[in-house]
């Protein structure tokens, strides 16, 4: 059985809502005031988060903030020491079981020596409202797929064929923990655009992945971990407006290191840097910057002005000494009401 088949027990007198259902029932996902350690090492330390049906939202965080232990209480399989984790309502095994909830974790294997097509005939009949296995393939993007034998499947064939193994169930929250991992460039779009086509018909998607790309280009939110807390959490456009200044670009033919220490004392700029005959300034006020650069390095060209990135972000609020960092949005209010009560007590 795949590790990522998260239906232990589906019980199938209960008629559980379908995800078009959904739109005014409980939140997917409600953490409240989460924490978990292991030994003196605090995984989760105090992470609320409420998530509204049919938003992708991303879980972001350097190696050991903490995703992988939200993602484990989200789903039930391990438990908060601490606050309170509902999917819909219900506690996380229920949700599983009621087919409401799937997953594609880091670990999920496959059932070996089957062909994928009998692989996912066994895993329907666990289900209260399966989709179709050519329906679950065609949405993964794996029809091709449905003849092969798990065991030859390649690195990123398995991943779409999981794929499919959490769509199987018609879940109305898919949990993706790294899930383009093994993927190549065109895996990896296809993956994207039928999970946003998923979304689309009302379903959320909570996904943690490394690749900050993937979180601009398919989140509409991004929540930030470090630590075990969170030190963002808001729409992509908001998490990069965190980390305020702009940055110039710009040639500057024959400009040395003691050329970069002078402009990097120009008013309006804190850092400067070179590579080749490139300068790179970042700006607390790139107005003020732009104007002396031009005065002091008259022979300066091709300027390009930039805001800052996601990855910009990521660095200034996940790095060890983080520039001050601003009340992390929060876009329900209830989260911020919920950690601090928690808090307090
Ligand atoms: N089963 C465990 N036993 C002991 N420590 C653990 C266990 N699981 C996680 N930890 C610790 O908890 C912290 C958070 O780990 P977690 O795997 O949740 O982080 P992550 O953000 O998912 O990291 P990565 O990006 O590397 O996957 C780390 O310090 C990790 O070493």
């Amino acid at each position: 059985m795949p590790s990522d088949h998260l239906s232990p027990q589906p019980d199938r007198r209960r008629r559980a809502p379908s995800a078009t259902t959904l739109t005014a029932a409980p939140a997917p996902i409600a953490l409240s005031g989460v924490r978990r350690s292991y030994g003196a090492t605090k995984a989760v330390d105090g992470v609320s988060l409420t998530v509204p049906a049919g938003q992708v939202i991303a879980l972001l965080g350097p190696n050991g903030a903490g995703k992988s232990t939200t993602i484990d209480m989200l789903l039930g399989l391990t438990r908060p020491d601490a606050g309170t984790v509902s999917l819909f309502g219900r506690s996380p095994r229920q949700a599983c079981a009621d087919g409401l909830v799937a997953a594609m974790l880091q670990n999920g294997g496959l059932l070996p020596f089957v062909t994928v097509r009998t692989m996912l005939d066994a895993l329907r009949g666990l289900y209260p409202r399966p989709l179709t296995v050519a329906e679950a393939l065609r949405r993964a993007g794996a029809t091709e797929l449905a003849e092969s034998r798990t065991e030859k499947l390649s690195g990123g064939q398995r991943q779409r064929v999981r794929f499919a193994v959490a769509l199987l169930p018609d879940p109305a929250l898919l949990v993706l923990d790294e899930p383009t991992a093994a993927m190549d460039v065109s895996a990896r779009q296809a993956f994207w655009a039928s999970t946003r086509a998923w979304a689309a018909e009302g379903r959320t998607v909570l996904f943690a992945t490394h690749y900050l790309a993937e979180a601009d280009d398919f989140a509409d939110r991004i929540v930030l971990l470090r630590s075990g807390r969170v030190v963002a959490d808001g729409p992509t456009t908001e998490v990069k407006a965190l980390v305020g200044g702009r940055t110039i670009r710009a040639t500057l033919p024959g400009v040395d290191d003691g050329g970069i220490a002078t402009l990097g004392g120009l008013p309006g700029v804190t850092r400067a840097a070179r590579r080749g005959d490139t300068i790179e300034l970042r700006c607390s006020d790139s107005d003020v910057a732009l104007r002396a650069l031009l005065d002091a390095a008259p022979t300066v060209r091709d300027l390009e002005i930039s805001g800052a990135g996601l990855e910009d972000a990521f660095l200034a609020l996940t790095s060890d000494q983080p520039t001050a960092l601003p009340t992390p949005a929060s876009p329900t209010g209830a989260d911020t009401d919920a950690a601090a009560k928690e808090t307090a007590r």
